[in-house]
């Protein structure tokens, strides 16, 4: 009869009627309470059982399913045939009853009283040590199996996490880093040290909302995605580029001298207003303000102070007229 739970022929856990006639004739029958522990896992023990009557069970422990053993079951082989041998279980009086104990003595009587029916029993507890053990290694692969697919879920849903993290900090038509992304990246330069001597950069679209207003929306939505090209493009590898929103953009430039920052800003109002010349209808460009200042060094003005200087700037700059710079530091 198989198991359901191991899949191990259950048949192999109990002594054939002739044994167990055999067994008694030699063993000392102990009556045991429920209840009473017959021994633990890790002990050291040198005798097997067999179940008269009355029920034990067996705890393997690690998530290992349990056996309850009934009559003429048998276990803790191990102990008698190999000696001294670790109990790879806890063992339980589960029911009141009694058990046979056999030990090297008794197993010596065995040998002599029908040395072809102990060969029988042997042959029959080696076969489920075998299977056991086959049953144990499956089940430890099953589960590793599962762990595996449980990782690979739990990798799969991080990465998916990082993606849509990633892109709650994107701006969709752009695909810069968005106002939320740019206040992320704000935060971590101002822990890492702090943003002393990089070089605020406000820019606003000059008059995109009459570009809307002339050819459309979808228009107005190429021009912002040029305009994020041209700043992407002059944005260096430790700059931040961001589209805080509507026609609005802003650069933080690390690393530069003034003069460096002036000439990339003039750059890039040059070039708006040479590509809005080149391509006018319907225009692929538009001019821009630019409002920017110097983060002071040794300052203790907080973000706030330097982002309403570039934005003074940039009002400077609008009230001139538009397509220029202007610097507050
Ligand atoms: N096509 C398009 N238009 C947008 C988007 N977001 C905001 N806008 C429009 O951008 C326009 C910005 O208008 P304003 O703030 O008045 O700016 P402006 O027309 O450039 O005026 P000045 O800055 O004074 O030159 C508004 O009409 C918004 O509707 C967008 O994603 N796509």
């Amino acid at each position: 009869m198989i198991d359901a739970r191991t899949g191990v022929d259950a048949s192999a856990s109990a002594l054939h009627p002739d044994e167990y006639a055999l067994f008694a004739q030699v063993a000392r029958s102990c009556p045991v309470e429920a209840g009473q522990k017959l021994f633990r896992r890790g002990d050291h023990g040198a005798a097997m059982y067999v179940v008269a009557n009355g029920a034990v069970e067996l705890d393997f422990g690690d998530d290992l399913v349990g056996k309850r053993l009934g009559a003429r079951a048998f276990f803790g082989e191990l102990g008698l045939l190999i000696g001294d041998h670790a109990r790879s279980a806890d063992a339980v009086m589960a029911e009141t009853g009694e058990l046979l104990e056999l030990g090297r003595d008794e197993f010596e009587l065995l040998a002599q009283r029908d040395p072809a029916l102990l060969a029988q029993f042997l042959r029959r507890a080696i076969m489920r040590v075998v299977l056991n053990e086959q049953a144990l290694i499956a089940r430890l692969r099953r589960r590793n199996q599962d762990l595996q697919e449980a990782l690979d879920a739990l990798r799969s849903t991080t990465s998916r996490l990082d993606e849509s993290e990633a892109l709650t900090r994107t701006d969709e038509l752009t695909g810069l880093t968005n106002r939320r992304g740019f206040a992320a990246h704000v935060e971590q330069r101002l822990q890492a040290g702090g943003l002393d001597g990089h070089v605020l950069v406000l820019v606003d679209c000059d008059r995109f909302k009459s570009i809307n207003d002339t050819y459309g929306h979808l228009a107005g939505d190429r021009v912002l995605q040029s305009v994020a090209n041209l700043l992407r493009a002059v944005a260096g590898a430790d700059d931040i580029v961001c589209r805080l929103g509507g026609d609005e953009f802003c650069l933080i430039l690390s690393g530069h001298a003034r003069e460096d920052a002036e000439r990339i800003a003039g750059y890039v109002t040059d070039s708006a207003r040479m590509l809005e010349r080149m391509h006018n209808s319907p225009p692929q460009m538009t001019t821009l303000s630019i409002g920017a200042c110097l983060i002071g060094t040794g300052s203790h003005a907080g973000w706030e102070h330097w982002y309403a200087l570039a934005d003074d700037a940039l009002y400077r700059a609008k009230r001139n007229g538009g397509d220029c710079v202007e610097w507050l530091d």
